[in-house]
């Protein structure tokens, strides 16, 4: 089973949620009612091997990313982060400056994002993993399924970028034109401030942080909100810019491939009849026709279907 099918498996176990819970499985984070508003609840893991290795990053980069990939999910639920949990698994390599450095890059986050550390658990094991679960308040939550034919699809934060940085990584390529990827992958950044204009808009219809990919995650909104949505490509690559251009051509890649496939910049995307502050138009919700593809790109050649893959972490 992949990814996806052991989560449907996994939900089946747990079957449908009680009264109170806005949102379940199946969106960035969970919601239930508390008093007047609601609070929303996620948790994220990053492990030793699968997300990142030492050789690539320091412990404080790590302690970062692990906390900003999880408090992304807050971002893309238009939430207000109010606190976390830190349960730390270390490996013996894990000598006490590193783990020092660990918390001073999780910290750093914390301070950031606006979500102290008020608590968590540690324990030895064969791999390190980073476990962070971070509450927030909504008042208005923007799930996945909300979008409708007629919104723009509009995107704040980089893509691509931190799939460079990776790739470069992976391949030992060192250059001064690749240190913005770099950067985008070592310490990527939760928007939780786009979050927030989320939250003040009324035309905003749904939302998602790229983590997997702008093509698999956009086919999560597309999926849960039964739409398709068709990119720009003119105005993907223009919402690039120059850095993704540059780093794609010094690594011999194409800049719209990575912006399609690359994950983990952590970006918004997100659908909406309006405009909202901060963010680029990259393309159009259409109607989802029977039998049609959900993902599409526009360019010269008119609309082509756009395959929804991404990052699996059991492909
Ligand atoms: N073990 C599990 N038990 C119950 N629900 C799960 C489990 N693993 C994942 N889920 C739920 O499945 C959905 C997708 O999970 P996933 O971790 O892929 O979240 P995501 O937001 O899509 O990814 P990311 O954390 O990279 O942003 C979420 O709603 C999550 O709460
Ligand atoms: C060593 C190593 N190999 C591959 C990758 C790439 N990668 C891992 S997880 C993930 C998606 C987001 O994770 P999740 O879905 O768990 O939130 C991506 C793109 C990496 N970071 N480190
Ligand atoms: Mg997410």
């Amino acid at each position: 089973m992949n990814e996806l099918e052991r989560i449907e498996a996994l939900a089946s176990h747990f079957g449908a949620a009680g009264p109170g819970v806005r949102v379940g499985i199946g969106d960035d984070a969970a919601v239930f009612e508390a008093g007047k508003g609601a609070l929303v609840w996620t948790i994220d893991a990053q492990v030793e091997g699968t997300h990142f290795k030492t050789e690539w990053v320091s412990w404080e980069d790590i302690g970062w990313r692990s906390f900003m990939a999880a408090a992304s999910d807050l971002a893309a639920m238009g939430a207000e982060p109010a606190y976390a949990l830190s349960a730390l698994v270390l490996a013996p390599s894990v000598d006490d400056a590193a783990l020092d450095a660990l918390a001073r890059g999780q910290a750093a986050a914390a301070r950031t994002v606006g979500a102290p550390v008020i608590g968590g658990n540690l324990a030895r094991g064969k791999e390190t993993s980073i476990t962070t679960t971070l509450l927030g308040r909504a008042e208005k939550p923007i799930a996945r399924s909300g979008a409708r034919p007629g919104d723009g699809i509009w995107l704040a934060g980089d893509v691509g970028l931190a799939a460079a940085g990776l790739l470069a990584l992976m391949h030992g390529v060192q250059d001064a034109r690749i240190s913005a990827a770099l950067e985008a992958w070592r310490r990527p950044r939760a928007r939780i401030e786009a979050g927030r204009e989320l939250a003040r808009s009324s035309a905003v219809t749904a939302a998602i942080d790229v983590s997997d990919g702008l093509a698999r995650d956009a086919d999560h909104i597309a999926q849960a909100s039964h739409v398709s949505f068709v990119f720009d490509r003119d105005r993907l690559l223009a919402h690039g810019g120059a850095s993704l251009i540059t780093t794609a051509g010094t690594l011999g890649r194409d800049a719209l491939d990575l912006a399609l496939y690359g994950g983990e910049d952590y970006a918004l995307l997100v659908t909406s009849a309006a405009p909202i502050p901060g963010f680029s138009r990259i393309g159009d919700v259409e109607a989802l026709e029977p039998g049609g593809a959900r993902l599409h790109t526009r360019g010269p050649e008119g609309k082509l279907p756009l395959e929804p893959r991404g990052f699996d972490h059991f492909a």
